[in-house]
């Protein structure tokens, strides 16, 4: 594979004014694609995202039998029948792991064997508690290292009855769970062993979007769901702007000064991360503690803000951050410390970065490793809004969920150059 050339940021000289369209919702694009090729009958999903997350989908469910087209840059029209065929070979899921964790659940539709597999990042991402809470419905699901390769025997049904889930490590166990539940033989109670959800929100969207495809579930306690027996429709089913992404398009505005325009207001999100906006409306006076918890994917973006931050801001609530596309406590630490070291430092789980106003107008040449994560690319990439020589290595990756967000970085205005040099970090 020939070499993405690695992007470096020239600082803007004026405060980032202008509008960006943000990419549709990840989380929830893949929720509906998998809730649509269980139904029956067409269903028209709009303002949806193309990624390498929702291709990754897209192609697991063709590979199953179900009928996708895909008539605009922004739509899906799914064709389902109620049922999954057996695929012809192993499903290749890349790092998605919205994929992988719902589709190995809806695997027990597919009568006979399933391999879900991913990129060797996905395979060190946990789902022995997933295979634990499918087991305890019957459903013959393997996989020998606890983490994905995964083999699921399907039969065509799944059975009621009562499940635990171990949801310490992903919230995405128990939407997968709800999902499925939803065209089982029998009701099923789904509830939560140990104290806490982290991450409950994409549970909520888990419901809701089950919801809008004719699901009957309902939420019985904090930490308990039942789902009862129905047939998922077809709908039409229009797809929320990311707000994972504005996150990066906040604080880009916060960062410089400006203003960005993106179509919506951050009150109108239901996804969990929109709660960051509150933090960074607050910038350069952040919070001293963080809890991250209820809005992992933001802590990227928040970290990197903290670096510019008066005080020093203490994240918490994170431990969950280790078992993302990478270890993203341990990665955000380190690139921070790349470009001026001792600018964070791990407690734990925590992350404390020390916040230095000054960092703001200096040349730090530095090229930012990526770790095939997204987030760390869109993240760091802000860090070049202020500081110069910033360099992103493997920019691509954000194709995962936001192929578009160098061509929006670019449309405000931003100078991106290719570098090209041999890679050489400075130390840390
Ligand atoms: O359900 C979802 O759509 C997601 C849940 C979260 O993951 P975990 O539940 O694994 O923390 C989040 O980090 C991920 O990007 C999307
Ligand atoms: C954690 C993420 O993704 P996933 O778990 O869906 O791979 C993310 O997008 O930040």
């Amino acid at each position: 594979m020939a070499a993405v050339p690695a992007l470096r940021i020239t600082p803007p000289t004026q405060p980032l004014r202008g509008a960006v369209e943000l990419p549709g919702s990840k989380s929830i694009t893949n929720r509906a694609l998998l809730l649509a090729a269980l139904a029956d009958g067409t269903s028209h999903l709009t303002g949806a995202l193309k990624s390498d997350d929702t291709r990754h989908m897209a192609t697991a469910l063709r590979q199953m039998g179900v009928e996708i087209d895909e008539p605009t840059a922004t739509s899906f029209v799914v064709r389902g029948n109620g049922s999954l065929a057996v695929p012809p070979a192993p499903l290749f899921l890349g790092n998605a792991g919205t994929a992988v964790r719902f589709l190995t659940a809806v695997a027990a539709y597919v009568p006979g064997p399933v391999v879900l597999d991913g990129d060797r990042h996905m395979q060190k991402r946990p789902i022995a508690p997933l295979l634990d809470a499918l087991g305890a419905l019957g459903v013959d699901a393997s996989a020998p290292t606890g983490c994905p390769p995964v083999t699921v025997r399907g039969t065509s049904h799944l059975a009621g009855g009562k499940v635990t889930i171990d949801a310490g490590l992903s919230s995405q166990y128990v939407s997968a769970i709800l999902m499925a539940a939803g065209k089982a033989d029998a009701p099923v109670a789904v509830s939560l062993r140990g104290t806490g959800l982290d991450a409950r929100g994409y549970v909520d969207l888990t419901v809701a979007a089950m919801r809008a495809f004719g699901a009957s579930v309902e939420q019985e306690g904090p930490m308990s769901w039942r789902v009862q027996p129905a047939r998922y429709t077809a709908t039409d089913f229009r797809i929320e702007p990311d707000a994972s992404a504005a996150t990066y398009v906040w604080a880009a505005a916060a960062l410089t000064g400006g203003e960005i325009d993106i179509g919506l207001a951050p009150d109108a999100f239901t996804q969990p991360d929109a709660k960051a906006f509150a933090e960074i409306v607050r910038f350069p006076e952040m919070s001293a503690e963080i809890n991250g918890s209820q809005m992992q994917d933001a802590i990227p973006t928040l970290a990197v803000l903290a670096a510019f931050n008066i005080t020093p801001v203490r994240f918490t609530g994170i431990r969950n951050l280790r078992v993302k596309e990478c270890d993203r406590i341990s990665a955000v630490c380190t690139e921070l410390c790349r470009i001026r070291p001792g600018l964070a430092r791990e407690d734990g789980d925590d992350l404390i970065v020390t916040g230095d106003p000054a960092l703001a107008g200096q040349t730090l040449p530095t090229r930012i490793e990526t770790y095939a994560d997204h987030r760390i690319a869109m993240s760091f990439a802000l860090a070049g809004l202020r500081i110069g020589g910033i360099t992103i290595l493997d920019p691509a990756c954000v194709g995962k969920t936001w192929p578009g967000y160098w061509d929006a970085l670019k449309s405000l205005g931003v100078i991106l150059s290719e570098d090209t040099t041999p890679s050489g970090h400075r130390t840390v």
